[in-house]
């Protein structure tokens, strides 16, 4: 299974300079052994699917709303995200776990609306500071993984400590690998061939360090956000492979 390079958005991205990233993205990718995902903020969903349409480049949504529709103002489905041209999309991000009170009971009914709806969930899961200085992380994640993933889980799931989002600290190349095998050991299944099963890292993932984190066996890609916006960035990433 290839790499998967995502880029988060996050709340990132009016048009002139959202056209502008996704066309550089696509005219430096090249012949990428890659998968690349754009995961733009939703207003930009269709234009950014328009602009990568025929280049293999993805995209995906950043959150989604458990139901297909009705009254829930403000909100996004899972459907709405396919229909704009999504493939993948974001789930339990630990912006939206921590300044939305999202549980993991929630991230599961979106995962299983995701899924309905034809998308593959990437669903993020990671400790806080506090929790790995008390040594609890390997705890908070096999909680979070119980109670967001379903049973025959076939999407990806990205490991973003808390602490490492934003903030240019990376866990050791050691920490990374034991976590990983820890979320894969979690997650064994008979999964059919082709099934979508990675485990990405995110977190100040820049240039500088993606060739060493990317070349862990464990790792099979990157959620990235800041350097995600700079299309020079991005590209050194996915190249980094
Ligand atoms: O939250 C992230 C991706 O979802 C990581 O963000 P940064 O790459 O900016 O640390």
């Amino acid at each position: 299974m290839r790499p998967l390079i995502a880029g988060n958005w996050k709340m990132n991205g009016l048009t002139e300079p959202s056209v502008a990233l996704a066309r550089a993205i696509r005219h430096g990718l090249g012949d990428a052994s890659v998968e690349v995902l754009l995961c733009p903020p939703a207003t930009q969903l269709a234009s950014v699917t328009g602009i990568v349409e025929g280049s293999g480049i993805g995209t995906g949504g950043q959150d989604c709303h458990a139901k297909e529709q009705g009254a829930h103002t403000g909100d996004i489905s899972a459907v709405m995200l396919r229909d704009a041209g999504a493939s993948y999309v974001i789930l339990g991000h630990s912006e939206r776990r921590q300044d939305h009170g999202e549980t993991s009971e929630m991230v599961a009914a979106k995962v299983r609306a995701a899924v309905k709806a034809g998308l593959i969930p990437i669903v993020c899961v990671g400790e806080t500071e506090s929790e790995r200085a008390s040594g609890a992380q390997e705890a908070i994640v096999g909680q979070q993984i119980a109670a967001s993933l379903p049973e025959d889980f076939d999407g990806v799931v990205a490991y973003e400590p808390i602490w490492a989002i934003g903030t240019g600290k990376v866990p050791t190349s050691a920490d990374i690998t034991r976590m990983h095998d820890f979320i894969r050991k979690e997650l064994i299944r008979d999964l059919p061939e082709g099934a979508n099963l990675r485990i990405l890292y995110g977190g100040s993932v820049k240039p500088s360090n993606a060739a060493e984190i990317l070349s862990l066996p464990e790792v099979g890609g990157a959620l990235v956000g800041g350097a995600s916006l700079i299309a020079e960035d991005f590209l050194a990433i996915i190249r980094a492979v």
